[in-house]
């Protein structure tokens, strides 16, 4: 069942009195379940797909359809409860609260859903255990912690609210080998238990290998790679 699809997706910039095409003509499926890996050179348009699969930009032509809405059809406010309820996201630059400790950070998610706080503690607290962050580190907040911790808090975050799409930037990029191999468990073990449709940009090749497909950004296009010239 696909439930994130991009159709003939285009998206520029403003470029001094011209326009930069970022994601040129991009189609994109993906199904429940699936763990898909995009490569690709700095500037090709990675984080702008992630951005327009998460409905944070609007792109100029074309259809993003996610959880089976049309998201061109939502109002503003509309669009923020559809990510809400259905995308998680793990960008690069972490947006923890400041005032927030990092067991907070969750349960935010939970009060923000109207759902019981109480009752999410005891979740929220042993899926930072499971990406490995212990009580004390729970109770720490964002500038207590390193940058890797925070990074490790935001994808506790992003798992939290069960996503149908979690879109993930870079996950492993300030964590060191053991523990970027934890994360790229944690993402495979949560895409396949939960049915997740899971986009991961990276250039990690340990989590490429992992990845059920692997796509290639170069300026703005996407396309398949065989997935054997990644495992070789
Ligand atoms: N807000 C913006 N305004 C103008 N141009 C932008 C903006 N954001 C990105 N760009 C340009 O759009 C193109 C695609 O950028 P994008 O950030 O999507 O690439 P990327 O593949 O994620 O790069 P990296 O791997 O370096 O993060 C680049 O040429 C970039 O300079």
């Amino acid at each position: 069942m696909t439930v994130l699809s991009l159709d003939s997706v285009r998206l520029t910039y403003p470029d001094g009195d011209r326009r930069l095409t970022a994601l040129d003509a991009v189609s994109l499926e993906v199904a429940a379940g699936e763990l898909l890996a995009v490569a690709g050179p700095s500037g090709s348009g990675k984080s702008s797909l992630l951005a327009v699969a998460a409905t944070l930009l609007r792109p100029d032509s074309g259809q993003v359809v996610v959880a089976g809405r049309d998201t061109a059809r939502l109002s503003d406010k509309e669009r923020t409860a559809l990510r809400r309820e259905h995308i998680g996201i793990v960008f690069q630059q972490s947006n923890l609260l400041g005032s927030l400790t990092a067991l907070e950070q969750l349960l935010v998610v939970e009060h923000l859903r109207g759902g019981s706080v109480r009752a999410a503690r005891e979740r929220a607290g042993a899926l930072l255990d499971s990406v490995g962050l212990d009580a004390a580190k729970r109770a720490r907040r964002p500038h207590q912690l390193s940058g890797g911790e925070r990074q490790r808090v935001n994808i506790a975050r992003a798992l939290f609210g069960r996503p149908a799409v979690l879109l993930v930037d870079e996950p492993t990029s300030a964590l060191d080998h053991e523990r970027g191999a934890r994360i790229v468990d944690l993402l495979a073990r949560v895409t396949a238990e939960h049915a997740t449709a899971t986009v991961m940009v990276t250039h990690d090749r340990a989590l490429m290998a992992r990845a059920d497909r692997l796509l290639d950004m170069t300026d703005g296009r996407l396309a398949a790679v065989p997935t054997p010239a990644v495992r070789s």
